[in-house]
């Protein structure tokens, strides 16, 4: 069981070293805290506690966001010559980032943090605030400013996409993005096309919600955000068959729509399954990026909460929305949490509701109905879970395609290194071949986190036994100087144990063999 005090003391140093600046260092502490929440929720059953733990993870990844975005705008702005830098605020004051207090956080995993059954529906004010906190104050669209109007054009979607570099999560946990499409293993950040090829000739691309819950639909629609998830397929290491998968079921339908017809139908719903940390959310990213479509990533803490009888609009509402700015992609993650068997014990009628809801909206998304211009509006719903043996039987039936993720095998292990030292000098004593033969086992996060630690291993050389002000007086070159070197590497991989068990990766492909659909 994870020590929330440990929990606190790491969120605590993540964000001091935050706001001296040392991003680096934050990073490692986020990242530290939102394995040990991983880890947390992997040992717990009752879906009331892992949505409360779900959205301390949100919070705290919305923080690293925020850091990461701080420390490449550092970087960007250290390129350019002095000469020509802009009159700019200070950055520590650029963004009106705003931390979540520490006692906003549960206290402990079975802890109530308020009552469990009557969770307060998000107020404007709360939406704003995180907003803000993703630094996308004003980028946003109101109902009142025309985004629901008919006649918004893809061109114009595009366009918001291309404004924004920044990424920024929600308060209703509903995130939608409206991504460059491109064509298949193209390179990154495509250009504004279109799916249906309407997206210079400035047609309608989507329609007006037209349901009786516009409040919520407005809250929803704030969400909505102005850039692309930017990750791409080859942003993506291995999971070759996965990601040929998801653009036969997802991508090549909102190309071909004409072909994926009658028995061709495409695919209801596609759940990812798999161990933790082995790119499930990446891939669903990818799948908005080359899609070029509208993207919802809505994370099942946010469906599974008790506001009263609010559960249940809110998922109709949600897909009344993805079906006004279809084609879209409603991503639910962490699935099981949401549609655990039903009638298992401690269920609450709530949640129950929830789920026939979701059921019924699944089943609709037939992909009949069509837009003013008569192409179909395609929604695909895109689910994931660590828990796959948890997830509702009817739920279960309705994800057709059954996608199982894996941990990474050693060519997927060499290339997820080489994606994590992008940035970073790597010295010619790195043996790929025996780091990857010593990491067998480890998911993809796990590696990630080694090739953190040990890119960061020149920088702990360098400042041990210094005093914070000698550090802080240091030249940065003198410190990033150093290659990372073969050494860093074992160094790193003692400390760094795989976080997934032999008996859970039995368990999953256990239950791929009984209920896989690829
Ligand atoms: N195949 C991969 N290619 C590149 N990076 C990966 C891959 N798998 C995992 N990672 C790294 O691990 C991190 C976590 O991955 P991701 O969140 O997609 O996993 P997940 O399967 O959705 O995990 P969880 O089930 O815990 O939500 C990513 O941010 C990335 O750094």
């Amino acid at each position: 069981m994870v020590g929330t005090s440990e929990l606190q003391d790491h969120v605590k140093l993540a964000r001091d070293y935050a706001l001296e600046g040392f991003y680096d260092s934050s990073i490692i502490f986020f990242d530290g805290a939102i394995a040990q929440i991983n880890k947390l929720l992997s040992t717990l059953d009752d879906p009331l506690d892992r949505a409360k733990w779900m959205n301390v993870k949100k919070a705290l990844t919305e923080e690293t966001e925020v850091v990461k975005q701080l420390d490449a705008e550092r970087r960007a702005f250290k390129d350019i010559p002095l000469g020509r830098r802009p009159p700019s605020p200070p950055i520590s004051t650029k963004s009106s980032f705003v931390f979540q207090p520490l006692d906003e956080y549960p206290t402990s995993s079975g802890a109530p943090m308020d009552d469990p059954d009557v969770w307060r529906p998000p107020t404007r004010d709360n939406a704003n605030r995180r907003t803000a906190r993703g630094g996308q104050v004003g980028m946003r669209k109101s109902p009142q400013d025309g985004a629901w109007a008919r006649g918004a054009t893809r061109a114009g979607a595009s366009g918001r996409g291309a404004k924004a570099a920044g990424s920024s999560k929600s308060n209703t946990g509903v995130r939608a993005s409206t991504a460059g499409k491109k064509g298949p293993g193209s390179g990154k950040s495509g250009k504004a096309d279109s799916v249906n090829g309407d997206a210079e000739d400035g047609k309608s691309r989507r329609g007006q919600y037209e349901g009786p819950d516009s409040d919520l639909a407005a809250m929803l629609e704030r969400d909505v955000l102005d850039s692309t998830p930017g990750v791409t397929w080859d942003d993506v290491a291995g999971l070759t068959e996965a990601k040929r998968l998801l653009e036969e079921a997802v991508v090549l339908p909102l190309w071909m729509p004409e072909y994926f017809q009658g028995i061709r139908r495409p695919w209801k719903g596609i759940l990812m399954f798999g161990p933790p940390g082995t790119g499930k959310t990446l891939l669903a990213k990818a799948v908005a990026t080359e899609c070029g479509t509208t993207f919802f990533n809505v994370s099942s803490a946010t469906l599974a909460s008790k506001w009263r009888g609010e559960s249940e609009r809110m998922v109709r509402c949600l897909f009344d929305l993805a079906r006004a700015y279809a084609p879209s992609t409603i991503f639910i993650d962490e699935i099981d949490s949401l549609c655990n068997a039903r009638g298992a014990s401690g269920e609450h009628e709530s949640s129950r509701r929830v789920k026939s809801e979701l059921l019924v909206q699944v089943d609709g998304v037939s992909n009949t109905s069509t837009n003013e211009d008569g192409s179909r509006k395609i929604v695909m719903v895109l689910a994931a879970t660590n828990f796959p043996w948890d997830i509702d039987e009817a739920l279960r039936r309705r994800l057709e395609k059954r996608i199982y993720i894996p941990l990474p095998n050693s060519e997927s292990r060499k290339e997820l290194i080489r994606i994590n030292l992008r940035t970073v000098e790597v010295s010619s004593d790195v043996d790929m071949d025996e780091i990857a033969r010593r990491t067998e086992g480890y998911s993809g996060d796990d590696l990630t986190n080694v090739c953190r630690d040990a890119s960061l291993n020149g920088m702990r050389r360098k400042i041990a036994g210094k005093t914070r002000d000698e550090i802080k007086s240091m030249s940065k070159d003198d410190i990033s100087k150093d290659p990372v070197a073969m050494c860093d590497f074992e160094e790193a991989i003692s400390k760094v144990q795989p976080s997934v068990s032999a008996a859970d990766i039995e368990r999953h492909e256990k239950w791929f063999s009984e209920f896989g659909s690829a």
